[in-house]
């Protein structure tokens, strides 16, 4: 289980995306976007939407079991980007960076950005917009609902 947790909402993943593709504007034009599904299909299309682009390819790979890491599989490879060239693959984050390396491999010559990116895997990835530490866990909106929580005194340690 990860130290802390870090939730964010879907205003904030909004925001940050655009952030992303301000960054990524200025480093196009691009031929078309590959999103890593299914953590990068959300990032992709907002971002799409910002660079006006229409060419949207994915690649699924299978990573993790809730927080569990595991080997990468790749469920469905890219078809259209050939070795990369001019597409920006899109992810939600890079934590370990396993998926990165996988994706890179296919498409070496791809731009590679994600939203949140964490110190393991960052070295993989060309442009990202927020870092946070590797004890931190990222709860997307997507995983994630509202619930009631108790009090903060009836849950404190006595002293
Ligand atoms: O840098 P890494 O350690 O590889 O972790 C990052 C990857 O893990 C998550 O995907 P996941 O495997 O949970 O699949 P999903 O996107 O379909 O939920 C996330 O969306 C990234 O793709
Ligand atoms: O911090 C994370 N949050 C959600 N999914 C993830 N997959 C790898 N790391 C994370
Ligand atoms: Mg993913």
């Amino acid at each position: 289980m990860a130290q802390r947790y870090y939730t964010v909402s879907w205003d904030q993943l909004h925001r940050d995306s655009k952030a992303l593709a301000w960054r990524l504007v200025e480093k196009g034009p691009w031929r078309g976007i590959v999103a890593i599904t299914r953590g990068g299909l959300i990032p992709a299309a907002i971002i799409a939407r910002e660079l006006d682009c229409r060419m949207i390819e994915s690649v699924s790979v299978i990573t993790y079991d809730e927080e569990k890491l595991g080997k990468p599989e790749v469920a469905k490879p890219p078809t259209a980007a050939g070795d990369g060239e001019g597409w920006l693959v899109l992810d939600d984050l890079v934590d370990t960076g396993s998926t990165a390396k996988v994706v890179r491999a296919m498409l070496p010559k791809a731009h590679m950005a994600t939203v949140y990116a964490k110190p393991a895997g960052k070295p993989l990835v060309d442009t990202f917009v927020m870092e946070v530490s590797q004890d931190t866990w990222i709860l997307f909106p997507w995983d994630t609902e509202q619930q009631f929580v108790p009090p903060i005194a009836r849950s404190a340690q006595p002293k």
